[in-house]
């Protein structure tokens, strides 16, 4: 067997096409949505990572902008700058890159953003509102798995889905993403005994740890959904998931590649929530 590709490239295009098109009609009538990306240092990958963002933004319409401040930037400096931010009117989104230089408070950042700027869905209320469904900010890598399995129709009620990895930011909103779809969910860690047994008996298996081959084909389910999070560099430092993408294929029914799967993904629904953002603000002061 050899496991139908899940493009996430091809369909974060068309999730940009449609956004592009929303975009444009906004501005016959008003603004454009508007996203300011705050990074603090020179990590190499982050600014790979923004620099992506900001072209995203361009390409279909959204006005963003780019804060870069040294390394040496104090939590307090920062808080300052999104408080300053938070205030703004003309900015609907507020992304703070991540991972922050060790001497700031990552969750205190988050929390100070506005959460109804966050467009991350990191902060503890967008947080809380995912988890008792009422609404909120999702998370865009677990959001962008989740469009990955609709986009191939992937019955996911009654699905037993094996999250891998119980990060804030992906495992744990993933989790939780899966169950209002209606999935049993197991979520496995680093302290997790059984990995294989649990693995065998998944429907699908998204990988989030961050290591190399994390998911091999003798753990995989025959026509099994395999999504791989993970953004490694392997021994020759090309870029690599967790999973064992060529030998898992061959037992997968569907696979996500890196580079090119949940990736792309990611950025496409930063500018959902971007627009997401700007329609609710739009919506709140016309009431
Ligand atoms: N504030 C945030 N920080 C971080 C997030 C996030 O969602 N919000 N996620 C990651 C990094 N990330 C986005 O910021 C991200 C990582 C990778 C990609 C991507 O498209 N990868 C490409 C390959 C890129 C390459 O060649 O290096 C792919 O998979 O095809 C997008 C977004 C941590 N920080
Ligand atoms: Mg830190």
């Amino acid at each position: 067997m050899s496991a139908k590709i899940i493009d996430g490239k091809a369909l974060a295009q068309s999730v940009r096409t449609g956004l592009k098109e929303k975009v444009e009609q906004f501005k016959l009538s008003s603004r454009a949505p508007g996203l300011t990306v705050i990074l603090v240092g020179d990590n190499p990958a982050s600014q790979v990572y923004v620099r992506n963002k900001i072209k995203a933004c361009s390409d279909v319409g959204i006005t963003s902008k780019l804060e870069k401040l040294p390394a040496e930037t104090s939590e307090a400096e920062l808080l300052a700058l999104l408080e300053k931010l938070n205030a703004d009117d003309s900015v609907d989104g507020i992304l703070v890159q991540l991972p922050l230089p060790r001497h700031i408070n990552e969750q205190e950042v988050i929390e100070t953003i506005r959460a109804d700027k966050d467009v991350d869905g990191f902060h503890v209320a967008n947080v809380g509102s995912v988890v008792t469904g009422i609404g909120g900010f999702r998370s865009c890598t677990p959001y962008g798995v989740i469009k990955m399995l609709e986009s191939v129709d992937y019955p996911l009620t009654g699905a037993h889905a094996l999250v891998i990895g119980r990060s804030n930011i992906v495992g744990k909103p993933m989790a939780i993403m899966l169950l209002e779809k209606n999935a049993t969910v197991t979520v496995a860690h680093s302290k997790t005994k059984n990995l294989k047994e649990l693995a065998l008996q998944a429907d699908v298996i998204v990988a989030a740890v961050g290591k190399e081959k994390v998911v091999t084909a003798d753990m995989v389910k025959p026509g099994a959904a395999v999504i791989d999070v993970g953004m490694n560099r392997n021994a020759e430092g090309k870029l690599c998931g967790d999973v064992d993408t060529e030998e898992v294929a061959k037992v997968a029914g569907y696979i996500s590649p890196v580079p090119g799967g949940v990736g792309p993904m990611t950025i496409a629904m930063l500018l959902s929530n971007t627009v997401e953002a700007y329609e609710r603000r739009l919506q709140k002061i016309s009431q």
